[in-house]
């Protein structure tokens, strides 16, 4: 019952601030059109169409106020003045109860909260929509940060991510623009983002694995993690003292090196993207901090590890090659590593997809170098990939975003930042290492165990799957049999071969070592 009272608000809601306006000339079956304009009589439509949705956001709750936000990084599926109003949306919600707070940290380690920690504060320092922060000691007397998530979170998600599968559906069915805009697909991304953000083990495994890709880096923080005080829906972790990124005026005036701050972020970020493939996908400044303790003086802290993007081998690729390329303004090579990459269509024409790409990406070096914006030029690149039907991957779109976020940052805290120059090495020493022997090494070993189970089945299995074949593929697979077998033997005489020249070289050695001494 209750999801109907809450179905009804949400319709109630669409019509009361006109977004019924947004897709309703696209809706295809007049007696919608005429029904939406009898029950909206007399409403105020005056503010602009991006306004009304944040506010409809605002009015509908911290789910959809988080859904606005996530939407509002969208650029690639949204007209440009919405995604800029959603933008804008933050969660004001509340602190909840720090009794309640309390009882969940209770109920979770089923004892009581002074029997858990040393000491708690009630008041908690940051809320959220979907958590807050209290600081509290552990019962040595350690610091720690207590993440708790707020009370019935999963019941209020399920309710209302149910409603917006099934009004995604009907947007879908009955709205000709509604179609383009992927409606259940995009609901079924926010689902898994919601149910991730939920998970508190989560997120901390997620902080766990960041603060060991960037230990040896000296240039950030991550707050250790302290696993035996870590819930489902309580997360307890070292508390890190910094002044909020936004201070930039408090931080200069400590003597904090700004530009060094912005390059140090940029470096932060390519290595995270193209040496680990896992990089923080929330860098927003509130949960970016700069200590301003002696022994870490200038690094930067990191918290928030709740959204990560993970990228795979053929997304650096091809994320490495697109920038050299762009910056070299090869549009043609940008067309073929799409097409190469089977991302299009194989019949899409070369030099319809180089001019679209030459249109979309030629206006950004009528300025200098440093002045261009990598996660416009990438999102340019990926509308223009849509019109010849390019699935964009989620992670890619997180990192375009992330990308954006960075290059806000950088450039507020020093004007002058050139992005390129400072991103320029990592490519090409990652793009170096891509065809280096040493890559090869990696890659033979990382396949060794696969092969060293394979191989002494081979023969056996072909041999059983020659029975049963005949013709060309027969000849086919006597011939690979018959180059198994030579391959077999050169690597025995390599093998071999190895082991009499490591051997002679130890004998070597050894009367090398005789006539020393
Ligand atoms: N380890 C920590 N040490 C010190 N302060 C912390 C720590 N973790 C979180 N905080 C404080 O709590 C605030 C909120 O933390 P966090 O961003 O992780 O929560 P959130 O609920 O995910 O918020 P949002 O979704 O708005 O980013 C931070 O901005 C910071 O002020």
């Amino acid at each position: 019952m209750s999801r109907l009272f809450r179905g009804v608000f949400i319709v109630w809601t669409v019509l009361r601030f006109g977004l019924d306006e947004l897709v309703l000339s696209s809706f295809s079956k007049p007696w919608i059109r005429t029904l939406t304009r009898v029950v909206s009589v007399g409403r105020d439509l005056r503010s602009p169409r991006g306004a009304r949705l944040r506010e409809a956001l605002e009015s509908l709750g911290p789910i959809f106020v988080k859904f606005g936000q996530v939407m509002s990084t969208r650029r690639d599926l949204l007209p440009l003045d919405i995604a800029n109003e959603l933008a804008r949306l933050q969660d004001r919600v509340p602190p909840f109860d720090s009794d309640v707070a309390i009882a969940i940290i209770e109920k979770a380690f089923g004892r009581p909260i002074t029997q858990i920690f040393g000491s708690f504060e009630r008041q908690p320092v940051a809320s959220a929509s979907i958590a807050q922060v209290h600081f509290a000691t552990l019962p040595g007397g350690r610091e720690v940060a207590v993440k708790v998530l707020r009370p019935n979170m999963l019941a209020a998600i399920e309710k209302d991510l149910a409603l917006m599968h099934m009004m995604a559906g009907w947007v879908e069915g009955l709205s000709a623009d509604g179609k383009r805009l992927k409606p259940r697909e995009v609901i079924g991304e926010f689902d898994k983002y919601l149910h991730d953000e939920l998970d508190l083990l989560r997120e901390a495994a997620n902080a766990a694995q960041l603060r060991r890709n960037m230990q040896n880096l000296n240039l950030v923080l991550i707050p250790e993690i302290v696993w035996d005080f870590c819930m489902p829906d309580v997360m307890v972790m070292q508390r890190m003292k910094g002044v909020p990124i936004s201070q930039v005026e408090r931080l200069r005036d400590a003597g904090v090196d700004m530009k060094k701050l912005a390059r140090d972020g940029v470096t932060l970020f390519f290595t995270q993207v193209f040496r680990d493939g896992f990089f923080h996908a929330d860098m927003h400044p509130g949960n970016i901090q700069v200590s301003l303790e002696p022994a870490t003086f200038g690094r930067y802290i990191s918290l928030d590890f709740g959204i990560v993007g993970t990228l795979t081998e053929v997304d650096k690729e091809y994320l490495a090659q697109n920038f050299s390329a762009f910056f070299q303004r090869d549009y043609k090579r940008v067309a073929e590593l799409h097409i190469e990459s089977g991302w299009v269509p194989a019949d899409t024409r070369v030099d319809e997809l180089e001019a679209a790409i030459r249109a979309c990406c030629e206006p950004y070096f009528d300025r200098p170098l440093k002045e261009i914006s990598l996660g416009m030029v990438l999102m340019r690149l990926f509308q223009t990939s849509r019109r010849f039907h390019v699935e964009i991957q989620p992670q890619l779109v997180l990192l375009q975003k992330t990308l954006l976020n960075i290059e806000g940052l950088g450039r507020e805290l020093d004007p002058e930042l050139d992005l390129w120059s400072t991103a320029k090495p990592f490519l090409e020493t990652w793009m170096l290492e891509q065809v280096g022997p040493e890559k090869l090494l990696e890659q033979l070993k990382a396949e060794a165990p696969t092969y060293a189970k394979l191989l002494p089945g081979l023969p056996r299995l072909l041999q059983q799957y020659l029975k049963n074949q005949s013709g060309g593929n027969r000849r086919e697979l006597q011939e690979l049999l018959q180059e198994q077998k030579r391959t077999n033997r050169l690597l025995q005489s390599l093998i071999y071969g190895g082991l009499g020249f490591a051997l002679g070289l130890l004998a070597m050695q050894l009367v090398l070592r005789i006539r020393v001494f």
